[in-house]
């Protein structure tokens, strides 16, 4: 890949929700890292925001703390490069009442230059997007500005639709960035490029070679102290919905009519609108035992903290072929993985063992490819084993993996939109839910530690889910 280089003109971010749990976990050691690594341009200003009143030095202290605690303690000097930029607008931000920031940024902008580009990011909760977007509107924040969007982009069909309506009166299309970061996952980028740069996979990569796919993102995690969105929020919005449609969406794509961000961005979207709306008999929900009792969860709470879908996607590549798809907090482990499942060849001399032809794609962390085969065992006899070759894409020569955050905050800097989601295909994303919302399952109670409610083994019959059974 091309060596990742910083922005020439200046740039002035303005990050809503500053002092939020996303803002500390991620986005603020994401900004940290790139300009460490420079890749910041040479001028930029960050200006946090929020209702509350915080003073600049009590921001920088509160990015020091965040990146101590999520990330790394940052050097002296390279921290007083990075604070020095560092500024906080307080008051809130309303079309009624625009606080402290609109001044921030004008300063900003008789610092920088009225060339500097103003990125707009929200890492605050799906409610807030649309008042902060027509209070950017009100304010002349727009005009020129990227505006990154949290997921989800929505919280149902309509609302989806009434919150896409009102960014597109303030913005246009192209000033849009909606993140998903398991888009700059390094293993997600690797489903294209894996299938795409060799001839091995791409002329398998089929409903005739092909005899299932599986999303399987199983967390250990319980919800920390996001209770409140994740009361309202639930396993299928948080996760499905969002991260496994988009990853899905990465496995079924046609080809790309090049790399560009256009074309690659259309080829994910687009197979969206194949997949067929889930059918609420082969969708399982759960909840944890003791998910109730959790600070701040309602105790009668029927939310979804677990979920496994089977879903089909119409066209002729994949025609009866399932994706089966799995997420949930408190289970028995934490892996991201899609693995693609071959089907045994049709006449063989020999019986194979099952499940011997897999490829699998580890998202977490900087990623690994692994490929199961069957294979001779070494010896005298003819007996058949399943064995497997990985490639952790870490050791890969050469290979500088940035976090996800860094790489998507980067393409942001850079204006690149092909790692971002696009509004044809969120829409199909919700139609595919649709039903599911329509008819809900019964949400069915889980052990902690556990794979989940037994269903849904079910649904991967006659197969088995390649993970925890
Ligand atoms: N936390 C995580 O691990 C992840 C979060 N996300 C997404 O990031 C976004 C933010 O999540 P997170 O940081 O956890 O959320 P928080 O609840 O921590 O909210 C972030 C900040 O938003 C402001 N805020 C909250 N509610 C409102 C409101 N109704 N109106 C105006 N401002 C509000 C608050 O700032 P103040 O009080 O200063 O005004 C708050 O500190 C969400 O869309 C979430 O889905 C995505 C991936 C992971
Ligand atoms: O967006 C989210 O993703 C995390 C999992 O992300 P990762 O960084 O571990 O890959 C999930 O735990 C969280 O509930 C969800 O909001």
């Amino acid at each position: 890949m091309a060596q990742l280089t910083a922005p020439d003109a200046p740039v002035i971010i303005v990050l809503f929700g500053a002092t939020g749990d996303l803002a500390k976990r991620m986005v603020l050691p994401a900004f940290y890292t790139l300009a460490e690594q420079h890749l910041m341009p040479e001028n930029y200003l960050l200006i946090g925001t929020g209702r509350g009143q915080v003073s600049d030095e009590q921001f920088a202290q509160h990015i020091h703390d965040a990146l101590t605690e999520f990330a790394t303690a940052p050097q002296p000097d390279e921290w007083a490069r990075f604070s020095s930029r560092v500024r906080f607008a307080g008051g809130g931000f309303t079309v009624d009442d625009p606080g402290e920031l609109v001044d921030a940024v004008a300063r900003a902008r008789q610092d920088l230059g009225e060339n500097a580009q103003l990125i707009n990011y929200l890492a605050v909760p799906p409610v807030a997007f649309q008042g902060f977007t027509a209070a950017i509107g009100a304010h002349g924040l727009a005009k020129g500005c990227r505006a990154v969007y949290e997921k989800p982009f929505g919280s149902s069909p309509s609302d989806f639709r009434t919150l896409n309506a009102a960014v597109h009166e303030v913005l246009d299309e192209s000033q849009v960035y909606r993140i998903d970061h398991f888009l700059g996952k390094e293993a997600t980028q690797d489903l294209h490029v894996l299938r795409f740069a060799n001839s091995l996979f791409a002329g398998a990569w089929n409903a005739e070679h092909i005899e299932s796919v599986q999303i399987d993102a199983p967390e250990n995690l319980d919800i920390d102290d996001r209770a409140g969105f994740y009361d309202a929020t639930g396993a299928m919005l948080d996760m499905m919905i969002t991260h496994l449609f988009q990853v899905a969406a990465e496995v079924a794509m046609e080809q790309p009519a090049s790399m560009d961000a256009d074309d690659l961005q259309s080829a994910r979207e687009e197979v969206i609108g194949c997949f067929r709306p889930l059918d609420p008999a082969e969708v399982v929900l759960g909840q944890y035992d003791g998910y109730r009792e959790v600070k701040g969860i309602a105790p009668d709470s029927t939310t979804d903290t677990f979920v496994a879908a089977r879903m089909w996607v119409d066209n002729d590549r994949w025609r009866g072929v399932p994706f089966l798809m799995r997420t949930g907090k408190r289970m028995a482990a934490s892996t991201q993985r899609v693995s693609v499942v071959f089907k045994a060849p049709a006449s063989t001399p020999f019986p194979i063992p099952a499940d011997g032809g897999v490829l699998s794609f580890s998202l977490a962390g900087n990623g690994a490819v692994d490929l199961s085969m069957v294979v001779k065992e070494p010896g005298p006899g003819l007996s058949l084993v399943i064995s497997d070759a990985s490639i952790v894409l870490g050791d890969v020569e050469g290979a500088d993996a940035l976090p996800p955050y860094v790489r998507l905050i980067h393409d942001v800097l850079i204006g690149d939109r092909s790692l971002f989601t696009r509004p044809d295909g969120l829409a199909s994303a919700w139609n595919v839910l649709q039903p599911v919302l329509d008819h809900r399952p019964a949400v069915q109670p889980y052990p902690q530690g556990s794979w989940g409610p037994a269903a849904a083994a079910q649904l991967a019959a006659p197969g088995r889910w390649l993970l925890g059974q």
